[in-house]
């Protein structure tokens, strides 16, 4: 299934605090970290296994299961994708990071590109792309795209927010990619904000509101 939407209870909990008027920088940074680690939990829950032969504390050999060698990229879109990357780098602290910087256009609602830097032997990696909310699409899809421009076959997005329109959006354009959500929520409005939401995420996270 390309899209999961995590109904754990940790998970539901902090989302609703998450959503609540006049929560403080503090508290918000928090929980998009916690709730980062959360869904990251969830998202490597297929990274395939291997099983090898180690010696025992007590010193018979035993066959335990580990990490086959995938090798991960954390892809943080800039800047509200930066929020959940000390939790998701809590699970997987040896992931190498590819920064993609893009700012949406508050009029066209138009991804704008300003930054990219891949690590390299994108080929051999699974990219995890995260980023606190998906409104319309436009960002994932161009990170994406430059993803498998570099050469990325395998990728997933861990999004705290998504709306129908960009989970449709998204798989319409990359049916390969899996996407992993808190909430799947109503609609868009006008302003192409995610209803019920959570507002800017990006300046809920940085300070910049108002
Ligand atoms: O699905 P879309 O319609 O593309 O909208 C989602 C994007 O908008 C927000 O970033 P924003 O452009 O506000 O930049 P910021 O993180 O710097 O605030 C958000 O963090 C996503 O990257
Ligand atoms: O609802 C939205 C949509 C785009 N970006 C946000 O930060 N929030
Ligand atoms: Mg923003």
């Amino acid at each position: 299934m390309a899209l999961h939407i995590i109904d754990h209870p940790l998970v539901q909990h902090k989302l609703a605090l998450l959503r609540e008027q006049g929560i403080s920088t503090k508290s918000f940074r928090e929980l998009v970290s916690e709730v980062g680690t959360l869904l990251t939990y969830e998202a490597t829950k297929s990274l395939p296994l291997e099983t090898q032969t180690i010696k025992s504390w007590e010193g018979s050999d035993i066959q335990v299961s580990k990490l086959q060698g995938k090798k991960i990229t954390v892809v943080p879109i800039l800047r509200a994708g930066l929020g959940m990357m000390d939790g998701v780098m809590e699970l997987i602290p040896a992931a190498k990071v590819s920064v993609v910087g893009l700012q949406r256009n508050e009029q066209t609602l138009e991804p704008v590109p300003y930054f990219e830097k891949l690590v390299g032997k994108i080929d051999e990696r699974l990219s995890l792309v995260i980023d606190p909310m998906l409104a319309t699409g436009g960002s994932l899809i161009a990170t994406i795209d430059m993803l498998k421009e570099a050469g990325c076959k395998q990728i997933k997005a861990v999004i705290l927010v998504a709306a129908p329109e960009g989970v449709e959006a998204t798989l319409n354009a990359h049916p390969d990619v899996e996407i992993y959500t808190a909430s799947l929520d109503s609609h868009l409005n006008e302003h192409g904000y995610i209803v019920p939401g959570l507002g800017d995420a990006g300046d809920k996270i940085f300070g910049t509101l108002g």
